[in-house]
């Protein structure tokens, strides 16, 4: 879910000179949309002048929600204490997200209610439940909370159902995941600098290319950057969607990734893009070198902008079980997090790592992804989620 602001972010001023020089190789524009006819003004590394998308005017401010967001309509708090007003749902693509959802929990969402069908409230119970817990990847930590929890709950509201255990069960575990459901705040920077990040075939780019047309159903102008420069696939894959999108893409044939992130900071500037979004190579939290790698594309994105990055997203493949737990602390580590995007869970992913995380490392999770479209990455709701899981 997006919230924007209500007055829309007045340019931050330009940057004076960067002490240290950031080597900039000149990039290799790749021009998706028509060149806007104004060269960009030299940055102090000085790229040559880069084509990208005409510069979109920043839209008057205007309430904005996910196009197709999951919940009905309800108004919903701004930081500020302004009302956003949610857009009530398309019935039909509600309906099919959410089928994907639950189809792709499946394996969890069979163990978790089975348990319940006819069964005593008694130790078996729980134990059956933690196991169900431990395999749907919630970890020992987040298993053991829920468990202590749900006994409490049984004794002081003296529970004697099992349907009824199953919907104290719902409600604890809406609780607990509801602190990660945190909107992606637009329109307080100009431009908004995101940084993407992740292991190898997260999803980064895919997400990136998807964001991107949520971005733009949000009234938001879009620049890529293509920060993997280690793979000629990644960046032509970053280009395709560019051109489905039809954003501009910078991109260069090899060199440093820092490079090419500053540039793309510089070229928004210049061109008064709304939101970069910068992609980066897969790297494993142990390749300690390509950590640090990462670590150096942030900082030079803050000298192009010393507020930026704004965001910094961790995309994580939701099969990965309790090593996207692991992924989410190192990386959170090393660039502080501002959100995660938890892909695949349409397929054989147990979903039970978001507990796991909203227990030991509380990251929101901006969106989900149930496939491969562009409808497929939806925001993370918690009650639809959980209900997924325990329906
Ligand atoms: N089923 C499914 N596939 C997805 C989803 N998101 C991404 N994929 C697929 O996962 C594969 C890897 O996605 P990429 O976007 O290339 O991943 P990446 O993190 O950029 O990969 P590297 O550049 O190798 O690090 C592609 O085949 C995507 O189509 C999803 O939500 N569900």
């Amino acid at each position: 879910m997006f919230k924007r602001d209500v007055a829309p972010a007045a340019p931050e001023p330009v940057q004076a000179p960067v002490q240290e020089p950031v080597p900039v190789p000149v990039p290799v524009p790749v021009p998706v949309a028509a060149p806007a006819p104004a060269p960009v003004p030299a940055a102090p590394s000085a790229p040559a002048p880069v084509p990208v998308a005409a510069p979109t005017p920043i839209p008057a401010p205007v309430p904005v929600a996910p196009p197709a967001a999951a919940k009905a309509p309800a108004p919903v708090e701004e930081e500020e204490g302004e009302i956003v007003p949610a857009a009530p749902p398309a019935p039909e693509q509600k309906q099919s997200w959410m089928q994907r959802l639950k189809a792709g929990l499946s394996k969890t969402s069979t163990n978790l209610t089975t348990l319940f069908v006819g069964a005593k409230i008694d130790e078996d119970l729980y134990e059956e439940l933690e196991s169900a817990l431990l395999v749907s990847d919630a970890g020992v930590e987040a298993t053991q909370f829920i468990l202590d929890a749900l006994k409490k709950k049984v004794k002081s509201e003296k529970l004697t159902d099992a349907q009824q255990v199953k919907a104290a069960l719902r409600t604890l575990l809406i609780d607990m995941l509801t602190p990660l459901q945190k909107p992606m705040v637009l329109g307080r920077h100009q431009p908004m600098v995101m940084m993407i990040a992740g292991v190898n075939g997260a999803g980064k780019t895919t997400t990136i290319g998807k964001l991107a047309k949520h971005l733009q159903a949000h009234h938001q102008s879009v620049l890529l950057a293509a920060g993997d420069t280690f793979r000629a696939a990644a960046r032509e894959q970053l280009t395709i969607w560019g051109e489905r999108n039809n954003v501009s893409v910078i991109s260069q044939e090899s060199g440093d990734p820092a490079a090419v992130a500053f540039d793309a900071v510089q070229s928004a500037r210049a061109r008064g893009t709304n939101v970069v979004m910068i992609d980066t190579a897969g790297r494993l939290p142990t390749q300690l070198h390509l950590m640090e790698e990462l670590k150096k594309v942030r900082r030079v994105i803050a000298k192009g902008m010393a507020s930026a990055p704004h965001e910094v997203l961790l995309i994580i493949d939701g099969n990965t079980g309790q090593n996207a737990l692991a992924q989410v602390k190192a990386f959170d580590d090393a660039l502080g997090l501002t959100g995660l995007v938890v892909t695949k869970l349409d397929g054989t992913a147990k979903g039970g790592v978001l507990a796991a995380i909203a227990k030991t490392r509380p990251v929101p999770v901006y969106f989900i992804g149930v496939g491969e479209k562009i409808e497929d990455l939806q925001p993370f709701n918690a009650e639809e989620f959980v209900d997924a899981l325990l329906t």
